[in-house]
């Protein structure tokens, strides 16, 4: 008997993926399509003052549909549980990858940062900030394609109104915070996701990051300092990108427009990264509707269609988008 009475029917839960502040992550199948799926389980008890930090994330995962951010597919609300079911990510963790690999060649670590690129630049421009960004908060596909996810610390950055932020969540980790946010400085989310892409960045090109110590405060110094050592191995082109994202000075660092045109990030590359999304929410895809429209009862295929585009993050939702799922990776589409 699942724990879980209100995804009777719906899911079956199975073992953790993995947990944090917030509560657990589960492995779990879509019953009706037998689609894994992954789902985070929020206690509302355990959270206390945190409570606003889920609204915030399930606003901005309803809002940002991007082909590098963890797709969201249905949301349910429980008198004291938060269930939010989401796309699996089978390639596990960004931060594995890079451990088993020790560090990447340029090449590679060229075709995530793009799509990491791509995922930030397109969370900007929907008005939000990350601030968190790191290895952890980056999972592969099967395909080898990089999925954001964790926005429990992302910030709106209201169009107009200054997007200055002071501490006011212990933001991320230290070893990717950028300087004026250790400092307590007011800063800008969108200038503190570039100084963490510069972190990224490294740890992908080297192995290692570049602002470490055991101790707290000769780390927050380091990063001050803003130095940090450049291996041999490395190509003039990614040190001159490295310098320019680690600027300490948020006024120096480089903006996400520039880095959409930096030369390392197009070497080799004819096409400029594609930074906005690839999903329309006005397409439905008409096989997967009529699927649909025959198990729910439904004259036609448009009304299907017209219903799934309510986007109510509902069952349907899930549904639609785990069998689209089906389809992409060339399994059949079958409802039972
Ligand atoms: C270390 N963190 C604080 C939590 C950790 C929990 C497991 C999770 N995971 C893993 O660690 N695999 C190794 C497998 C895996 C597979 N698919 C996933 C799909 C979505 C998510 C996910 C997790 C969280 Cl906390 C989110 O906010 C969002 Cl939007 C999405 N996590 C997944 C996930 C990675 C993060």
């Amino acid at each position: 008997m699942s724990k879980y009475e209100v995804l009777q029917g719906f899911y079956a839960v199975h073992d953790e993926l993995g947990s944090g502040g917030f509560g657990k992550v589960r492995l779990a199948t879509h019953l009706l399509t037998n689609q894994k799926v992954a789902i985070k389980i929020i206690d509302k008890k355990q959270l206390g003052h945190d409570l606003p930090r889920v609204q915030t994330e399930m606003d901005a995962l309803r809002n940002l549909s991007h082909q590098n951010i963890c797709r969201l597919y249905h949301y349910i609300e429980t008198e004291d549980k938060f269930f939010i079911i989401m796309e699996y990510c089978s390639g596990g963790e960004m931060f594995d990858y890079i451990v088993r690999k020790e560090r990447l060649e340029e090449s590679e670590a060229r075709h995530f940062f793009r799509q990491l690129v791509s995922a930030i630049a397109f969370v900007h421009s929907q008005g939000y900030a990350h601030r968190d960004l790191k290895p952890e908060n980056l999972l592969l596909t099967e395909d080898l394609h990089l999925k954001l996810i964790d926005f429990g610390l992302c910030a709106k950055t209201e169009k107009g109104r200054i997007d200055k932020h002071h501490l006011d969540t212990c933001c991320g980790s230290p070893a990717y915070a950028a300087p004026e946010l250790i400092q307590g400085l007011p800063y800008k989310g969108n200038e503190a996701d570039v100084w963490s892409m510069g972190i990224l960045l490294y740890t992908l090109l080297v192995g290692a990051l570049p602002f470490e110590d055991d101790n707290m405060q000769i780390m927050y110094k380091k990063i001050q300092s803003g130095c940090f050592y450049e291996p041999d191995f490395l190509s003039p082109l990614s040190r001159q990108l490295l310098r320019s994202m680690l600027q300490v000075v948020p006024e120096r660092r480089i903006s996400i427009k520039k880095l959409l045109e930096h030369d390392w990030l197009n070497l080799k590359y004819t096409q400029p990264v594609k930074w906005n999304t690839i999903y329309d929410k006005n397409f439905i895809d008409r096989d997967v509707a009529r699927v649909m429209s025959k198990y729910y009862g439904l004259e036609t295929t448009d009304q299907m269609i017209e219903k799934i585009k309510e986007w109510n993050f509902d069952y349907m939702t899930s549904t639609y988008y785990a069998l689209l799922h089906r389809k992409r990776n060339y399994q059949e589409i079958v409802l039972p």
